[in-house]
């Protein structure tokens, strides 16, 4: 089957150009500024933006464990839905994939998703911080990513453990960086704003005195560290630091780090609780400057879904995360591409062709002619609102539900098959 994708603009240094894609057999056979040639379905893309696939590395899909907040086929499609052509599922399900069996399991579930899945391992048995789990086995079991997300590994004998093996093997350790002891039981970012509120604060030191620890172990066993969500001004200092040091270390921002802070959060309103929590606007101004001189690598969503009713309980008693495959390319860029902060191109590096190369996702197409056809195109003219009536996710727990944006998703492929088409809605 070949499908001819008509009239889209790609980006070309730094501009846009028009070209045609053709696809066949579930790759890009020709892209140029026309394709004379018959295929079995041609579609006008009527001068939309083609990117190559977005890859969100760092997304929570609930099955097994929590399919009432999300399924793997809904998460996929939620995924789809915001261009993901390649999303990297947490461990933090129930049972955790933390032995070759498992993992098959898992594998094996994940194929009824419509987008490429890269499960991750945890780092410990049960996710419960204490021992290691068998990294070569879990790797010969298919296992690229490996990380304890949800929480911070408190043993740093257990850390230095695990980056031993896990150097040795060259694969990289992802890691939600909290200290338990420094967090207090913290439900929102510690200063002002819980103050005002009189909520409980999570101080910025819980998330950098474990990033300085574990880059110090980083280094001493030469291990790939990647930090997931960044959220302060003293985290992206710390891998700015290190990276001069030569440690092999990489990190991550959501795009709610990005956009929000503290003094965005009015009320007791738990569609603004998420960890880490949103800092202070110095730690996101820090955030957007880490992006823009290499400190921070990717952009990821961490897609954490819950359900309507666990999200009524204010910030004390409702879970940590909000949603984020269907918002993050719109949001970012309307609020940075548009206004002209950053270019087109920067925001699809940080949003693909990085993850794809820090994390050697040698399956993800990169729109290159020879490449999977794994491809995003985005309308970016039309405006529309942000409405949770037309989320795939189970989800609806999202801070932006009402922002008016651009970047409208008009199609995803995947290996050359159609995941997402709008004004298709099944
Ligand atoms: N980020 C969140 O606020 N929540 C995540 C866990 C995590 O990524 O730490 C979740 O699984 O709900
Ligand atoms: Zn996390």
């Amino acid at each position: 089957m070949s499908i001819l994708l008509k009239n889209g603009q790609v980006i070309d240094h730094h501009q846009l150009i028009a070209q045609d894609i053709l696809i066949d057999n579930g790759v890009i056979q020709d892209k140029q500024g026309q394709i004379e040639t018959d295929a079995d379905q041609v579609i006008d893309l009527h001068g939309a933006l083609i990117t190559p696939g977005l890859v969100d590395m760092h997304v929570h899909l609930r099955e097994p464990g929590y399919t009432n907040k999300e399924t793997i086929v809904t998460g996929a499609k939620a995924a789809a839905h915001g261009g993901f052509t390649m999303i990297g599922a947490m461990a933090n399900i129930n049972p955790t994939c933390d032995t070759p069996e498992k993992f098959h399991a898992q594998e094996q579930r994940n194929e009824a998703g419509i987008v490429k899945i890269k499960q991750y391992a945890p780092v410990t048995q049960g996710r419960a911080g204490h021992q290691a789990i068998d990294f070569a086995a879990l790797h010969e079991a298919g296992a690229q990513v490996f990380s304890d997300d949800g929480s911070g590994i408190q043993d740093a004998a257990v850390v230095f453990d695990a980056m031993k093996q896990l150097a040795k093997l060259g694969l990289p350790l992802c890691d939600h960086a909290q200290d338990e002891q420094l967090s207090f039981g913290g439900v929102i970012n510690c200063g002002d704003v819980s103050e005002r509120l009189g909520l409980p604060g999570l101080p910025d030191i819980s998330e950098t005195a474990q990033i300085a620890r574990n880059l110090i172990i980083a280094q001493e066993t030469g291990v790939h560290y990647h930090v997931c969500h960044v959220s302060t001004t003293e985290s992206v200092e710390l891998v700015r630091q290190a990276k001069r040091h030569g440690v092999n270390v990489t990190c991550e921002v959501t795009p709610h780090h990005l956009l929000l802070d503290e003094d965005d959060i009015k009320e007791d309103d738990p569609q603004f609780k998420m960890n880490p929590p949103l800092r202070e606007v110095t730690d996101r101004q820090a955030c957007i400057a880490g992006l823009m001189d290499g400190t921070i690598d990717i952009i990821a969503t961490d897609h954490a879904p819950h359900t309507d009713e666990e999200k009524q309980h204010g910030f004390l008693n409702s879970p940590n995360g909000i949603v984020g495959s269907e918002t993050a390319f719109a949001l970012l860029y309307t609020k940075f591409v548009k206004s002209g902060i950053w270019t087109l191109q920067q925001l699809v590096d940080w949003m693909s062709i990085n993850p794809i190369q820090i994390f050697n996702l040698d399956d993800a197409g990169q729109l290159r002619v020879g490449d999977a056809a794994d491809i995003a195109v985005f309308d970016l003219t039309t405006d529309f609102v942000i409405d949770e009536e037309n989320f795939f996710s189970k989800g609806h727990n999202s801070p932006f539900v009402g922002d008016h944006v651009n970047g409208l998703t008009v199609l995803t492929m995947v290996d050359g098959q159609v995941v997402y088409r709008r004004g298709t809605n099944e």
